[in-house]
């Protein structure tokens, strides 16, 4: 029987790895795949992984009909078996609802990655949708961590490697990029208390002064 499965966490946690690792076995064995992905670092109309590995996707967009790009490759006589999407978090509702027709109707495997969460613990609407309608919902086993050595279970996005809770929904970013907007994963402890690794720093050197 097929199935919508969301595997889901932190940011950094392997998602991506996963889902080229998941349509890597399944080509394997002779299963036909269609990967999706949508506003990847690394650009348009790709899967990347912090670990070097990247393929080619379909990017979705807003007009994106899932259900009917499956039906448009099976009309041009290439079987689809199953269906990766990353970066589902930015997917729409309607396309998570077009993702449940096909294992549905079609009894097509969906395999979906993406974070829950936004910088202000506020469910991204494609990932609401998919803990709705998913028939699994899958935590990844690998752990990030925050600063403190805990489980990562949140996403802080940050200004300078300060945390801020003003903005725009999608952002889209890294951990590590070095860059001035980012992203820290933190345990809840200190997202609550809005703590990143350089106000923990800060606080134990005695530069309180500077944020
Ligand atoms: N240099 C490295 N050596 C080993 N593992 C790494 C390295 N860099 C990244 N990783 C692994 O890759 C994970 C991030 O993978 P990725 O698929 O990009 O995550 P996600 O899609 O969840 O954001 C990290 O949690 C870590 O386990
Ligand atoms: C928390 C949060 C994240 N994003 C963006 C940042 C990245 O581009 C992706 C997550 O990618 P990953 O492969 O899981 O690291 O989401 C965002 O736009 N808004 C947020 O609040």
């Amino acid at each position: 029987m097929a199935e919508l499965v969301f595997f889901s966490g932190t940011m950094d946690c392997g998602k991506s790895t996963l889902a080229l690792q998941m349509d890597h076995n399944h080509a394997a064995r002779g299963r036909e795949g269609l990967i999706f992905s949508r506003n990847d670092r690394a650009g348009s109309d790709r899967i990347s992984s912090r670990l070097g590995l990247e393929a080619l996707a379909h990017e979705v967009h807003d007009q994106t009909d899932l259900w009917a790009e499956v039906m448009s490759a099976r009309s041009q006589g290439r079987p689809v078996d199953y269906v990766v999407c990353d970066e589902a978090q930015f997917y729409s509702t309607e396309h998570v609802e077009q993702l449940a027709r096909l294992v549905d109707e079609l009894e097509i495997d969906v395999f979906a990655f993406g974070i829950t969460a936004d910088f202000r613990t506020r469910l991204f609407p494609g990932s609401a949708r998919l803990i709705e309608l998913a028939d699994r919902v899958e935590v990844l086993q690998v752990q990030s961590l925050c600063w403190c050595g805990a489980r990562a279970t949140h996403n802080a996005r940050t200004v300078d490697g300060l945390m801020v809770v003003e903005g725009e929904q999608v952002v889209v970013g890294d951990t590590d990029s070095g860059a001035v907007v980012g992203y820290e994963v933190l345990c809840r402890r200190h997202h609550m208390r809005r703590m990143t690794e350089v106000t923990a720093r800060a606080r134990t050197t005695g530069e309180d002064s500077l944020l």
